[in-house]
């Protein structure tokens, strides 16, 4: 392996590394930590192409763009928040994470003690009582844009005015509030019902070079410094001359297309969530970028549609989520011949799948390069390009 970029900061060693589920490797040292990723990655993938070295982040700390974290009521009736531990529900206090942006802990912490004053319970998921569930931040890295979602048990939130006043006496940098209703018995963060109390319900970020919006559930990739470095890196393996018509597959708000779209002639996006596809829209237009066209749709039907149309595509950029993308994705991709493929994973065993039916289909990997997006977690991302066999 490589020498990568060497930590800025010594290793901050986590007090509930044992208990928390959030981490699974924050006892190793950061230069243990990418070996590890390497390892791995090399085991599921070395026989594809050649793995390059994994590219390291110089301060591995405080990166994570959206937190969530959980209330409850301990033993001695007090109210803590934190993180469940891994595989159960139970709640490990934590008041400041080692891989969560720190303006974001304080928020959580300045509303846990403000529940008392309020009369605010955590919700209990068997009994059904109490109000508060989860509280969701996600900051702008680049704008200094916070927005904060309180998840509720209920629609019903007793002096909510007050309670957002009070917050935003405490924390002037929130710039929206949202509330979210969750009622049912899931380890789903977020419910159906969503309501504006303060802002705009959304905020907005930069990534290399363009200013996106982001709504409560749209998909954002969580650590904005490693993302330009993924993205950068994704489309310098593109090559692309400007002439191409390239596909982005599993889109999110647009990302990657819109920041591809400088460098072709048209960029096609798709994408299941609505939220995240109105987003990738309105992100099209505050970036007055006219070549990117998006639609709502299954990845896999969207494809076998433009695949019977045989419309032209040169390239398709990929970046489905954990569970990896489909036959019926990849079988309509083979029918359209496009020359390249840019797989963007963040599973390298749903990968290491999907790159062999590629395979089976003609198409080659040329370069595999693993980026560290998850410091002190298991989790590793991956691009993968790979060329058409004549
Ligand atoms: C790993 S994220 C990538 C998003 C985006 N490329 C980015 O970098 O921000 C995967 C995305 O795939 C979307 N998705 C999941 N299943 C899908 C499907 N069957 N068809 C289309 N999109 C899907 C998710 O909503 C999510 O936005």
């Amino acid at each position: 392996m490589q020498k990568h970029v060497k930590p800025a900061l010594p290793k901050i060693d986590c007090p509930v590394v044992d208990r928390c589920g959030g981490c699974q490797i924050q006892q190793l040292s950061y230069d243990q930590q990418l070996a590890k990723k390497q390892t791995e990655v090399n085991k599921l993938l070395s026989k594809f192409a050649k793995v390059e070295p994994i590219i390291g982040m110089t301060n591995p700390y405080y990166y994570r763009n959206k937190i969530h974290t959980t209330f409850a009521m301990n033993r001695k009736g007090q109210v803590i928040s934190g993180k469940y531990q891994a595989g159960s529900h139970h709640v490990v206090p934590i008041d400041s994470c080692l891989i969560e942006d720190q303006r974001a802990d304080e928020i959580v912490v300045s509303i846990r003690q403000m529940l008392r004053s309020f009369k605010i319970k955590p919700y209990h998921e068997d009994s059904r009582s109490g109000l508060l569930r989860h509280v969701l931040v996600r900051t702008g890295f680049q704008s200094g844009q916070i927005m904060v979602v309180l998840v509720l048990g209920s629609p019903v939130f007793p002096s909510r005015k007050n309670f957002i006043k009070a917050l935003l006496e405490q924390h002037p940098e929130i710039t929206t509030v949202v509330l979210n209703v969750n009622n049912k018995k899931t380890s789903m963060v977020l419910g159906d019902r969503e309501q504006v109390l303060y802002g705009k319900g959304f905020i907005e970020d930069t990534l290399c070079g363009k200013s996106f919006r982001l709504s409560p559930k749209s998909f954002y990739q969580v650590n904005p410094v490693q993302t330009e470095v993924l993205y950068s890196k994704a489309l310098d393996l593109a090559e692309f001359t400007g002439r191409e018509t390239i596909i982005d597959a599993y889109c999110g708000i647009g990302t990657i297309g819109l920041i591809a779209s400088d460098r072709v002639k048209q960029v096609i996006g798709v994408e299941l969530n609505q939220a995240a596809v109105k987003d990738a829209i309105n992100n099209a237009k505050r970036n007055q970028v006219k070549n990117v066209f998006f639609h709502q749709a299954d990845a896999g039907d969207f494809m076998l549609q433009i695949a019977r149309k045989k419309q032209r595509v040169d390239a398709v950029l990929m970046d489905p989520p954990r569970s990896g993308s489909t036959e019926k994705f990849i079988q309509a991709l083979a029918t359209m011949k496009p020359k390249q493929v840019v797989y963007i994973s963040c599973n390298p065993v749903t990968l290491a799948r999907d790159l062999a039916s590629l395979a089976r289909k003609g198409y080659q990997a040329k370069r595999i390069i693993p980026v560290d997006m998850f410091p002190g977690t298991n989790h590793v991302e991956t691009i993968v390009s790979l060329v058409r066999k004549r």
